[in-house]
């Protein structure tokens, strides 16, 4: 058993606790449900931003803790600053560290569009991500089946939120090119091993259709990385641990968008 599939068997048993303690409907009055989301193709695109998807990230599976101090609203506020076009929030707390009041924290604190960092197995998780204030969801490949993708997308943007699928490998893109996915994301870390390669990226770009926005995640610590990528054809990049393991994660983004 891999720690993806680890993680998604858990996920699934938590997915049904969250539903018998809050019921879909009353997801539906949160506040944030009726909030307009904010376009994720619009603020990558936007000459002004960097096209960094800035991620707040307290620990992870195959790092163990990475910052345990740094405050979410304070850390998001930052990344804005610098010229992140989006900020990334992680919500799984048993491997991650996170939860879904980092999401609203953040939400409260930046008007730049926040994906919601999870494991999504249920339809139920989409609806919390726009209760709760995300923009943007994450559907990963590896962990779903093309029918779920098809239809959590949908589902998703019936909602308003943007859709960034992630996929590892070919397969796993040609598979899953549905009109309701807005971006895709090229992990570079292996989720069942987590090696890290940015070889990966180069490998797939020419295979995404011009449509999507095409965004390079992961292993991503030096700012010549990004300049090679944008080069190549990346709009966006997905960057967590090379700024949450510094002491001041604000600090270390302004410092490597200096250089990009
Ligand atoms: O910290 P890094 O290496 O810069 O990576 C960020 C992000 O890409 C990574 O956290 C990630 C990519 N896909 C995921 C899926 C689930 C959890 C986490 C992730």
């Amino acid at each position: 058993m891999t720690i993806l599939d680890k993680i998604i068997e858990r996920k699934k048993i938590e997915v049904e606790k969250a539903k018998a303690l809050v019921p879909l409907e009353e997801l539906l009055n949160y506040p944030y449900f009726s909030v307009a989301c904010l376009s994720l193709r619009e603020s990558i695109l936007d000459p002004e931003k960097t096209g960094i998807i800035a991620e707040y990230k307290r620990a992870s599976p195959s790092k163990g803790d990475i910052n345990s101090t740094s405050a979410v609203e304070d850390v998001v506020k930052a990344y804005e600053e610098a010229g992140a076009s989006a900020v990334s929030v992680l919500t799984d707390g048993e491997f991650f560290k996170g939860n879904l009041e980092d999401l609203s924290k953040a939400r409260e604190a930046i008007s730049i569009p926040i994906l919601r960092k999870e494991f999504i197995v249920d339809k139920y998780q989409i609806t919390e991500a726009k209760a709760y204030g995300a923009d943007i969801i994450l559907l990963i490949a590896a962990c779903l089946k093309k029918e779920e993708i098809q239809e959590f997308a949908a589902y998703a943007h019936q909602l308003g939120l943007n859709v960034l699928l992630e996929v590892h490998n070919e397969q796993e893109l040609l598979d899953n090119l549905f009109d309701d996915i807005d971006a895709i994301g090229v992990n570079n870390r292996n989720l069942k091993d987590f090696s890290v390669d940015i070889q990966h990226s180069y490998d797939l770009l020419n295979k995404i259709p011009t449509e999507y926005i095409k965004v390079s995640e992961s292993g991503i610590s030096d700012p010549s990385t990004i300049k090679a990528l944008k080069k190549a054809g990346f709009q966006g990049f997905l960057i967590g641990e090379n700024f949450m393991k510094t002491a001041d994660p604000g600090q270390a983004i302004k410092d490597f968008v200096k250089e990009i």
